[in-house]
């Protein structure tokens, strides 16, 4: 198995804190990382280095090969990096097919005659199908998580980056949610997902990160980093 990607002594400040602190780690072809660590720790920060968001102060973002620390985040999403938000921010103005085919057409790239054909595909996987012609601006939050996923994919990653998508749901919704990423997964796609939801995470990571204060506190199994003294005292607050 191939590597898709690899992080490489990356660091980010802002200002006098240090957000990021050589944090290396590489993800294997059409694998999922799991990423764990209290509010703060730097996991979007993470994430915004990889997409392209904000630039590195040091180290290097390998993808495919390629060193891309200095892409724009429009280049690194046509070279196969899509991404959802933390908070939900579609095209308000525009209808959720409309933001799908924005995410296919400028983001990946496609015609727009091959695009709708995608488009309808991702509505009917992520349930959006009977609200796409609904404004984006008037969905609920959860219908809007739905939709940041849906554009994502849009883009057909090869890498798929998931920034806390299964807060809030319900039960029956989370596990909806993790039967559609084990299905993308299965398409080949890898994936890095940040989630307070772990026992959706654990569901389908192959390997787990824990960030602590921008810095790697534990990373490996799933099952020995949930067992590891220090995670479970520093990230879950329990003294063993
Ligand atoms: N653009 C910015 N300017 C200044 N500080 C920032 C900026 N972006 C993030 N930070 C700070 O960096 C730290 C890490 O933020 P980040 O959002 O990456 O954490 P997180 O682990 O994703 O948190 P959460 O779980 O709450 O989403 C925080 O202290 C945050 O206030």
């Amino acid at each position: 198995m191939g590597e898709i990607l690899s992080l490489e002594g990356v660091s980010k400040s802002y200002g006098l804190l240090k957000v990021i602190d050589m944090i290396s780690f590489t993800l294997g072809d059409g694998q999922m990382l799991g990423i764990l660590g209290p509010n703060g720790a730097g996991k979007t920060t993470l994430f915004n280095l990889i997409s392209g968001d904000v630039c590195a102060d040091e180290g290097r973002v390998i993808f495919r090969g390629k060193d891309i620390g200095a892409l724009p985040p429009q280049h690194r999403c046509r070279l196969g990096i899509g991404r959802s938000y933390q908070i939900p921010h579609p095209f308000a103005g525009m209808t959720v097919f409309e933001n799908l085919l924005v995410g296919a057409t400028f983001g990946e790239g496609m015609a727009e005659q091959d695009a709708e054909p995608v488009c309808i595909q991702i509505l009917e996987k992520t349930g959006l199908k009977k609200k796409a012609n609904q404004l984006a601006g008037s969905l609920t939050l959860l219908d809007r998580k739905r939709l940041e996923l849906a554009r994502a994919l849009a883009t057909r990653p090869k890498l798929l980056l998931l920034d806390e998508i299964a807060g809030g749901l319900t039960e029956q919704e989370a596990k909806e949610l993790v039967r559609l990423i084990q299905e993308i997964k299965a398409q080949g796609v890898s994936m890095i997902w940040i989630e307070h939801v772990v026992r959706a995470l654990l569901a389908v990571a192959d390997r787990l990160l824990v960030v602590n204060f921008g810095s790697k506190l534990a990373e490996g199994e799933p099952e020995s980093v949930m067992n590891n003294p220090e995670v479970k005292r520093v990230y879950m607050g329990i003294e063993v």
